[in-house]
């Protein structure tokens, strides 16, 4: 089935007046409230940009793998940078705990058939980066730190909508949670792959979960394939278009937990490409699209204590969890994708 996440005129929140911006920030709050999801058009990063990142990551992709295997994601869950090889990473065991119904051992036998590529900012020394060398990909990295501060320039934004959105006077409310220097920049590159893998079940492209920053971003090329789960019946996954002028955004857990699950953290994940285009048959053989898409995960500094903001308690609303520092948060379901 296929969902229409409200789609909403970015523009409207930057040139705005107070009135405009307050009514554009309230439509997105009801969209994070209702799906988990929005997807803002004519926001600032521009289109050139957006595919210029996509040039990029299809050359990262591209190189072999000897060459990739110069920079790989290290061992262990701590330093969470560097190019992480299809099967690494472990998208499936975040449900572990979560559903019953799955027992570790089968969640680890379906590989997450991707493979990524983790970038930070240069200026935070607990989490550095592990660059291609230059002479391998020259200008890569001097793009993708441009893109990753592009980035974080709209995010402010965001952040600025969200305050206002949920009531807050002071639009700069979350200014000093995000300093910027903890995002993360992932370029995604889905092979392609025998299709029965995928339709039999034998692996995914990412099983569900949910972020566990405060909101990311994520542009995504025009195969499809992304999921999000139905608001109103749990359990059933709606299908979202690409729109490539597009950035779909969602609520992450943090952002879930300040809110008191007023805004979803909603639970998604990447399947098989529309049907029309879901096989290219060289050879007769029967293999999906390739799939590329660039999410940018917002969290806040590694210190800042996560607890129930003013609009979202009182004495007959009391918080459902309690304070927790990002890092703790962080690091607990970091624990478990790279075990
Ligand atoms: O590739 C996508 O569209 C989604 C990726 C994703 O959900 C993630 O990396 O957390
Ligand atoms: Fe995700």
């Amino acid at each position: 089935m296929a969902s229409k996440v409200p789609s909403i005129n970015f523009s409207e929140f930057i040139n705005g007046d107070p009135e405009t911006r307050l009514s554009v920030s309230k439509s997105i709050v009801e969209a994070f409230r209702t799906y988990g999801f929005v997807s803002l058009t004519n926001h600032p990063v521009p289109l050139s940009e957006v595919s210029e990142a996509f040039r990029w990551t299809k050359c990262f992709f591209d190189l072999p793998d000897d060459v990739k295997a110069l920079v790989p994601h290290p061992p262990g869950f701590l330093h969470h940078r560097g190019y992480s090889h299809p099967g690494r990473e472990k998208v499936s065991n975040l449900t572990r705990g979560e559903d019953a119904e799955s027992s570790l051992s089968e969640t680890r036998e379906v590989p997450d058939i991707k493979e990524s590529y983790e970038i930070g900012s240069d200026h935070y020394p607990e989490q550095p980066n592990i660059w291609i060398p230059q002479d391998v990909l020259p200008g890569f990295q001097e793009f993708m730190t441009k893109f990753y501060w592009t980035l974080a320039g709209f995010s402010d934004e965001i952040a600025k909508a969200l305050a206002l959105g949920i009531g807050l006077d002071d639009e700069n409310y979350f200014k000093s949670f995000f300093t910027g220097h903890h995002n993360q920049l992932r370029l995604l590159h889905y092979p392609e792959v025998d299709a029965s893998i995928l339709e039999e079940g034998r692996g995914v492209r990412v099983s569900a979960h949910r972020d566990w920053g405060a909101y990311t971003l994520l542009f995504q090329d025009d195969c499809g394939g992304l999921e999000i789960e139905s608001p109103t019946k749990p359990g059933e996954f709606l299908k979202v278009e690409p729109d490539e002028k597009a950035c779909l955004v969602n609520i992450a857990d943090l952002m879930a937990r300040w809110s008191n699950d007023y805004l979803r953290s909603t639970s998604h994940r990447v399947g098989l490409p529309p049907l029309q285009d879901r096989y290219t048959s060289a050879g007769g053989k029967r293999t999906t699209r390739a799939r590329y898409s660039i999410p940018y995960f917002i969290t806040t500094t590694p210190e800042s204590v996560i607890e129930c903001l003013p609009p979202f308690t009182d004495e007959t609303h009391p918080a459902k969890y309690p304070p927790i520092k990002q890092w703790e948060y962080s690091k607990s379901k970091a624990s478990m994708q790279y075990s």
